[in-house]
């Protein structure tokens, strides 16, 4: 049984349609990344998941029930965009609001609290957090209840640089556990190692979905190969600039050649056969590469469709 099941999603707010013949799964255990530009529709396809908007047309199914039955429910977590809480209540108070609201083990409270990185802060009134804390606390409530499926809203939004790889751990140890994750984020850099796929919306189409591999095989990017301390580069660069490969100067006896992934090795093998390089790096297309490439696709598709 998959964690989420979206069929053939139409949503419209009023005369605006905002998701269109939306498909998309997702397997237990599995962390997929949702990304977009703003207002592309990932809120909304959160939202549909919760249970908190009903499709205008489509069928949403969530853990095998309807997404606002009250069992599927007690089984979800969310991290909304914008975490809300009173602020006169301490963070151990607020979470133990929320185990009341969701019936989840106040015994959970505690330990949630030292996950997140709060113990010593567990007393201190909300008002008195910083931005990065209150999204520590909004995290933890998301996960009370051991959720079997997981919703995170820009979930790196205002932590620092050692709490967003603390996240990234706690999602990849959770996964392992068998939770299904979904992580909408405008932060691509960091997240593609903890995802197993990733999913982009576009003017409420999705574009893409695919681990990050068939993306690659997908889009066609370039591969950069990038070496330093080459003897005679400017040879090589002439021979490979001569063979159409786009290679250039780099700083200190550098050398960068683009080239399509199945000419890869060649490449490697004349580098490191003729001109013993100091060092080697090969720079597949990451993340940001593909989400553009697809963005700029579905401009153009968009651009053709008007001028239809
Ligand atoms: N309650 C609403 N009534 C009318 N339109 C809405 C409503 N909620 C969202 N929209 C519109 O639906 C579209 C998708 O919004 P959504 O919040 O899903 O985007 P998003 O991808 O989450 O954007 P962001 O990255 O800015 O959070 C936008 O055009 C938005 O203006």
């Amino acid at each position: 049984m998959n964690a989420v099941e979206i069929k053939a999603v139409h949503q419209r707010y009023g005369r605006l349609t905002v998701l269109q013949d939306l498909n998309l799964d997702l397997a237990e255990g599995e962390v997929l990344g949702l990304f977009g530009h703003n207002g592309a529709g990932k809120t909304t396809s959160m939202k549909l998941i919760l249970g908190l908007l009903s499709p205008s047309d489509g069928q949403v199914r969530v853990l095998g029930g309807q997404p606002n039955d009250k069992a599927v429910k007690r089984q979800l977590g969310y991290l909304p965009e914008n975490v809300i809480f009173y602020p006169q209540l301490s963070g151990r108070e607020t979470l133990r609001h929320f185990a009341r609201l969701k019936g989840a083990a106040l015994a959970q409270v505690d330990e949630l609290l030292q996950q997140v990185g709060l113990s010593a802060a567990a007393s201190r009134r909300v008002k008195t957090y910083s931005k990065g804390m209150r999204q520590r606390l909004g995290l933890a409530q998301a996960l009370l209840g051991e959720p079997r499926l997981l919703l995170l809203d820009e979930p790196t939004v205002g932590l620092d640089p050692i709490a967003t790889q603390d996240l990234y751990h706690l999602t990849d140890r959770l996964r392992r556990q068998g939770t299904s994750i979904i992580i909408c984020s405008h932060v691509l850099p960091g997240v593609e190692a903890h995802l197993d796929r990733a999913a982009i919306l576009a003017g409420g189409r999705l574009q893409a979905v695919g681990a990050l591999a068939e993306l690659r095989d997908e889009a066609q990017l370039p591969v950069h190969i990038k070496a330093s301390g080459v003897s005679e580069r400017h040879q090589l660069i002439k021979r490979w600039t001569d063979a159409g490969y786009s290679a250039r100067e780099t700083a200190r006896d550098g050398i960068e050649v683009a080239a399509h992934s199945s000419h890869k090795l060649d490449l490697l093998r004349q580098l490191l056969g003729e001109r013993s390089p100091s060092d080697v790096e090969v720079v597949q297309p990451s993340l940001e590469d593909l989400y553009r490439y697809y963005m700029d696709r579905a401009g153009s598709d968009s651009a053709g469709e008007g001028r239809a």
